[in-house]
């Protein structure tokens, strides 16, 4: 049996602006999806923490039965379509969090997948490796999006993705009160969303994105700075500007303003929005404010290490 861990991710700065190539911000966390793969008669996926209701699925030549089926397992079977050999396997996904939270968990399940299949398969992929193949498998799924989740969840830490491509890892740690709540949509749903106000405002979503960049690039330096104060100030600024997007949710704008009131360093959505994760400067107010809304506290402590394989038997 091969099985992967793979850390999920919180987005610092520069959710959705790095879709429109400017940089972003984003850290690994010690939340870890699980992903067994082993030898089977017939390929089954089993997932501890999808709920599908009517399912049908006949997975040899992966097709799917139903459409509400499709949307929940796509990102399950774009990573397994990507292998053009195939060895039937039981596949497992044990998640920590629900689907769908603004935690990088299609990236997660991606990168899991193609991190465990491939070396099922005898392959021995680097995480870089991983990380480029799960980009391309995301992007393919959804039609939009970045690099800064599957890479971020693939080789792990504190990482900058600047505006012209790549990225760079960062020593710094950082100290986060974070948790979620649950989302009504998804990630590409919001995608798309963005796509439109971008096509129909093509100048004030170009200022707005521009401006969130900007917040990106100070935001590295005050982490690099330890500057913990002006970090907060611009995690309120970048949700206000996420905000005008139309991403955030009623319910975190006011726990974002009631924090500041608090006295809370800083505090953001963090993901693709619509609910899902919220960020806040380390704060036990910040715990307690995250429970009022009934937000399920995460560990965000930094996790070095992207996917893993953690066992071979
Ligand atoms: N445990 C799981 N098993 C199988 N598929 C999962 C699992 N968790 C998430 N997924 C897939 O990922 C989809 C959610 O992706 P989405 O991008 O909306 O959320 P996210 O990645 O957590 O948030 P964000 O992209 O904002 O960080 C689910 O609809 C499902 O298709
Ligand atoms: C909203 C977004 O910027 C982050 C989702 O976690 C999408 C992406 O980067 O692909
Ligand atoms: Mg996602």
């Amino acid at each position: 049996m091969i099985i992967a861990e793979v850390p999920l991710k919180l987005t610092l700065f520069g959710e959705h602006a790095v879709v429109y190539e400017q940089p972003a911000l984003a850290m690994a966390i010690s939340e870890k999806m699980i992903i067994k793969v082993k030898s089977n008669e017939k390929m089954i996926i089993k997932s501890n923490s999808l709920s599908i209701k009517g399912i049908k699925v006949d997975l040899n030549d992966l097709k799917l039965e139903s459409e509400e089926t499709g949307k929940i397992l796509s990102y399950v079977i774009g990573a397994l379509s990507y292998f053009k050999e195939k060895k039937n396997a039981l596949i497992e996904i044990e998640s920590p969090v629900d689907p769908s939270v603004g935690l990088g968990t299609s990236a997660a399940v991606i990168v899991g997948i193609v991190s465990a299949y491939s070396r099922f398969l005898g392959y021995e992929l680097t995480n870089e490796e991983i990380a480029k193949i799960s980009h391309n498998i995301e992007l393919s799924i959804q039609g939009i999006g970045s690099r800064m989740d599957t890479y971020t969840t693939a080789l792990g830490g504190l990482i900058y993705f600047p505006k012209d491509g790549g990225y760079e890892i960062l020593d710094q740690n950082l100290e986060l009160t974070a948790g979620y709540i649950k989302r009504v949509t998804t990630t590409k749903d919001i995608l798309k969303y963005v796509r439109n106000m971008k096509e129909k405002n093509f100048e004030i979503f170009n200022d707005i994105i521009n401006t969130i960049g900007k917040i990106t690039d100070k935001a590295k330096n005050l982490i690099k700075d330890g500057n913990e104060e002006e970090l907060g100030n611009l995690m309120y600024i970048n949700h206000g500007l996420l905000m005008s997007l139309g991403v955030t949710y009623p319910l975190v704008d006011n726990l974002v303003s009631t924090a500041k009131n608090l006295g809370i360093r800083g505090c953001k959505i963090s993901g693709g929005g619509g609910g899902g994760a919220i960020i806040c400067t380390n704060d036990v107010k910040a715990e307690i404010l995250l429970n009022t809304i009934g937000a399920r506290i995460i560990n965000c402590k930094k996790s070095e290490h992207g996917v893993m394989i953690k066992e071979i038997n």
